[in-house]
């Protein structure tokens, strides 16, 4: 496994080790130990998967309120993404700072964005599917998020992303700055 500290604090990326051989190759995706003693001490409760068909299709930003936090351990199965990570855990020296990784199918490469971080991604192929681990269910109620083009924000979106393609809820999601009190994260609590 190879471990990438990103720009922001407990965001990394992590490249599992391919065995490559004559029928193609092996690769352990995740592994609970390696997890917890290098990346956070966290359990994995669900796993998600979307397919998006369109190239520059767009899902996000999104979080889930406390107590139905979630951290988020993304990857590509099919194709590729531009994956953002926003920090919204109030008193950090990097709130609302974005980071982003290109994870692709290919490379196997995956993303950890912790409790207290918007999460996002642009496709960046066609028919691309994204599988991910969440350390809290799903919680309707708590399902929450941000304009995608929030300009304090300032994600720089891949040109060919698409707003056409958000989904009737994201293309109503409010600001960073329109977010009550009430979904404060604090800087601990990854
Ligand atoms: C996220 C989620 C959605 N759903 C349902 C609700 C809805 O009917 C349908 C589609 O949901 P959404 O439109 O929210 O799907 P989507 O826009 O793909 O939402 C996802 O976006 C990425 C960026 C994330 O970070 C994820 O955590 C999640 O928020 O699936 C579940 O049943 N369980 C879940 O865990």
């Amino acid at each position: 496994m190879k471990l990438k500290q990103l720009d922001v604090a407990d965001v990394v990326e992590i490249t599992p080790a391919r065995h490559g051989d004559d029928r193609g190759y092996f690769s352990e995706t995740f592994r609970d130990d390696w997890f917890r003693a290098n990346v956070a001490d966290m359990t994995f409760v669900q796993e998600n998967q979307s397919l998006s068909r369109a190239v520059g299709v767009v899902r996000g930003l999104h979080f889930q309120s406390q107590p139905a936090a979630q951290g988020k351990l993304v990857r590509c199965v099919a194709g590729a993404i531009f994956d953002v990570a926003v920090d919204i855990r109030r008193g950090s020296p990097t709130f609302g700072k974005w980071v982003a990784a290109t994870l692709t199918a290919d490379e196997g490469n995956q993303l950890w964005v912790p409790v207290g971080f918007l999460h996002g991604f642009c496709t960046l192929a066609p028919d691309t599917i994204v599988s991910y681990k969440v350390t809290s269910y799903y919680d309707r109620s708590s399902d929450k998020g941000v304009a995608w083009n929030d300009p304090d924000i300032g994600v720089a979106w891949p040109e060919l992303a698409d707003p056409e393609t958000l989904s009737p809820k994201d293309r109503q999601q409010p600001s960073l700055r329109e977010l009550p009190a009430y979904f404060d994260f604090a800087a601990a609590e990854n």
